[in-house]
């Protein structure tokens, strides 16, 4: 577990209705619990918090604690400074209780005079997760205060010892860390306490995943992507229009390859249209079409590209020597079906829905929930990349991991809404997004926009209008 999963969850716990609220009970309330358990009650006990959400929780771990111990507060900071409405709601709590002293610690000339000799407990609350830099005053004095009391009192810090990763940091003989034991932190001892998020949250795709995904800059190529979506055949020309569409309101630039004769069909200015020759593709195409791949950064093949055999051909010859991440979808599975080793080595994210899934694997999956992610997850390890079976609930696995995704209602059975999410998932892959985050948060925008639609329209909409509302599903995952 990284500290980014830990940003995603909350956020994926708060649209569960999980308030931080209660995280924040659970996580005082286990300190003190901790701390009970190790050394007993009728204990002195001294709380140091920030003005930040682990001071928020060191305030409840004083509360807590207050039932059976001679508790004191120091608040290191100005009070106006506390910032989230979770710690401050607890603050004012303990403010208004007689029987547990409370002290504000405004600079660091209080806290050098402090004597902390009478405590027989330390509780480290002044720098969590949000911790940047060096610690500075006043926050710098009390780390050093507390260490001068190492040896004597037991000392206990919530989340880690503050001023970690710094050397100038608590000298803990343990630190209660929350849910679980994240990897990045090292070389102090640690208890880990369950603050109460329910399994779900291992697998369930939300707006946590989604922000990460639509972020721009940061761990992205900087660029906002250029995308390729090869379809289109003498029988259909709107699949491969609508997974440009959708990929359109996400990404810089969309090339919509398709034989000359449905193209002709096509005119948008949202989208660079690059006729080929003929009524469908076929193996000639391959070598223009792989040096139009080198301009873009993902590549989305399949949407009504037919079932001609030439044409299953052609998709095997270009997938097997193109080197850009891939999402393969309808017609394209089918042409893979027939021949999987030409995903040797490929990054790809296959979109099959269970009857597509039948033809790639040979059977129907069912089973509950869990079976049927175990189920893919199983099928994705051996195809060596990222499946994505479109269903009421979609599933995604990578091969180590599986995501379901919950968004989306019966409207979306109408013609074209997979190849709208065909081209989501193409736009976030040329993002940058890795595939299993690219797979799952395409589901799920797709399915909200999906929902959109509903809300607006009732159950009879149409693919389009997904499409459509593909900018207004962004602005909610980014007000979220
Ligand atoms: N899901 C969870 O794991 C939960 C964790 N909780 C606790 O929340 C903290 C993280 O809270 P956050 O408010 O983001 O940050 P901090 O309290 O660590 O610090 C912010 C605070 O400190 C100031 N600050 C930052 N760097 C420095 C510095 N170098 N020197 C001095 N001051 C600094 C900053 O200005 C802010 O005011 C996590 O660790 C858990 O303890 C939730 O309670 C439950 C959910
Ligand atoms: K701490």
């Amino acid at each position: 577990m990284r500290i980014e999963d830990v940003y995603v969850w909350d956020i994926n716990a708060r649209w569960l209705g999980i308030s931080p609220l209660q995280l924040m009970e659970n996580a005082g309330a286990g300190v003190a619990r901790t701390i009970e358990e190790r050394f007993g009650r009728n204990l002195r006990i001294a709380v140091f918090s920030g003005t930040g959400n682990n001071g928020g929780d060191g305030f409840v771990a004083a509360r807590h604690l207050s039932f059976d111990n001679d508790v004191t507060v120091f608040l290191v900071g100005d009070e106006a400074k506390i910032r989230s409405e979770e710690a401050r709601h607890n603050w004012e709590i303990l403010k208004g209780l007689d029987l547990l002293k409370v002290k504000v610690l405004k600079d660091s000339s209080y806290v050098k005079a402090l004597d902390l000799s009478n405590f027989d407990v330390i509780v480290d609350a002044l720098l969590g997760a949000g911790t940047r830099g060096e610690p500075r005053e006043p926050v710098r004095s009390a780390i050093e205060k507390i260490n001068e009391y190492a040896g004597r009192a037991k000392i206990v810090s919530v989340d880690l010892p503050s001023g970690y990763p710094s050397k100038v940091r608590v000298r803990a003989d343990f630190a209660v860390t929350f849910q679980w034991d994240k990897e990045e932190y090292k070389d102090f001892e640690r208890v880990v306490v369950k603050i109460g998020y329910p399994r779900e949250l291992h697998h369930l795709v939300g707006p946590g995943d989604a922000k990460f995904a639509l972020r721009k800059g940061g761990e992205h190529k900087g660029q906002n992507g250029r995308l390729l979506i090869i379809g289109g055949s003498e029988d259909y020309f709107g699949a491969p229009y609508l997974a440009g569409k959708a990929a359109s309101y996400l990404v810089d630039l969309v090339h919509l390859a398709m034989p000359e004769y449905p193209a002709m069909r096509i005119s948008d200015p949202d989208l660079i249209l690059r006729p080929f020759e003929g009524k469908n593709f076929r193996k000639e195409h391959v070598d223009s079409l792989l040096k139009l791949a080198q301009k873009v950064d993902a590549i989305v093949i399949g949407p009504g590209i037919g079932l001609n055999e030439e044409t299953k051909e052609f998709v095997r010859a270009f997938v097997s020597r193109c080197e850009r991440p891939l999402v393969i979808d309808a017609d394209g599975l089918k042409a893979i079906a027939e021949n999987p080793g030409v995903l040797e080595g490929k990054t790809f994210v296959l979109t099959p829905h269970a009857g597509e899934f039948k033809l790639l694997f040979g059977f129907k999956p069912g089973g509950d929930l869990e079976g049927k992610g175990e189920l893919v997850r199983e099928k994705a390890e051996e195809m060596g990349g990222v499946i994505l079976l479109k269903g009421p609930y979609d599933i995604v696995s990578d091969g180590r991991t599986w995501k379901y995704n919950k968004t989306g209602n019966r409207g979306m059975t109408t013609g074209g809404t997979g190849d709208v999410l065909a081209g989501i998932v193409g736009a976030l892959l040329a993002l940058g997004n890795e595939p299993l985050r690219a797979a799952s948060v395409g589901a799920f925008l797709n399915g909200l926009a999906g929902d959109m639609a509903k809300e607006e329209l009732g159950e009879n909409f149409t693919a389009l209008e997904v499409a459509r509302r593909i900018p207004r599903a962004v602005k909610w995952v980014e007000e979220f």
